[in-house]
């Protein structure tokens, strides 16, 4: 009964990939995407770049704002040292319960949590209801006109500290200037800008990695 395509892609992992092997899943995600659907996952492009970025930050804790299928939560924490955790925020429930089969799938599941909701909800409570101190990477992926405001909650509820790595998706399709604009000019971070493509597609698109300076 596979009526979105969500369910679709969960089940295309499903029948290819290979239980508790995370790479399995993430190159059968690409290989549906690329061949049967389109879907928001990063992809396997801008992914190698996060995968560059997770392994140079070395992240013990870690929060993603909008987990979809689960792609890069599982691409993300097939990287993560032992102890390492990954809060991954969702709003849509039918996303959230295909993550959460795709996660326990890969065999993360130990190193990722999600947290269903809205991060403008969530993310107020990571402190004390999750045992957040600090976070040490924020990948977000989730509503353009989001980013920019999720990016101020982060600072007001200080749960950023000197070098936490900010890195966002789709800073050019589908584009969150306001977002570029505050954190290459507030004085508060440290900007790089990572050309790439949009997820299975030949358009440009670029993720960009704020440090907060603290
Ligand atoms: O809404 C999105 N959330 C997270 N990631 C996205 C992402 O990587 C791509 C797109 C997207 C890009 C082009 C297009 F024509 C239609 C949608 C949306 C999201
Ligand atoms: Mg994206």
């Amino acid at each position: 009964m596979n009526h979105t395509k969500e369910q679709r892609v969960l089940q295309y992992v499903l029948d290819n990939a290979t239980r508790g092997d995370p790479q399995s899943v993430v190159d059968s995600i690409d290989n549906y995407c690329n061949k049967e659907e389109w879907a928001m996952n990063v992809g396997d492009q801008k992914g190698l770049i996060l995968d560059n970025i997770v392994n140079e930050s070395n992240p013990c804790v870690l929060l993603e704002l909008g987990t979809y299928c689960g792609y890069s939560a599982v691409r993300i924490a097939r990287l993560l040292k032992p102890g390492a955790h990954l809060y991954t925020v969702e709003f849509n429930p039918a996303f959230a319960a295909v993550a959460k089969q795709m996660i326990e799938f890969a065999g993360v599941q130990d190193k990722v949590q999600i947290l269903e909701g809205n991060t403008q909800d969530i993310i107020p409570q990571l402190k004390k209801k999750y045992e957040v101190d600090t976070l040490d990477f924020v990948f977000i992926d989730h509503w353009k006109d989001k980013y920019l405001e999720d990016t101020k909650l982060l600072e007001k509820c200080n749960l950023l500290r000197k070098g936490t790595v900010v890195l966002a998706d789709n800073v050019i399709v589908p584009g969150a200037p306001d977002f570029l604009e505050y954190v290459r000019t507030c004085g508060r971070y440290d900007c790089t800008n990572y050309p790439s493509f949009l997820e299975y597609m030949d358009e440009k698109d670029a993720l960009e990695k704020a440090i907060f300076r603290g």
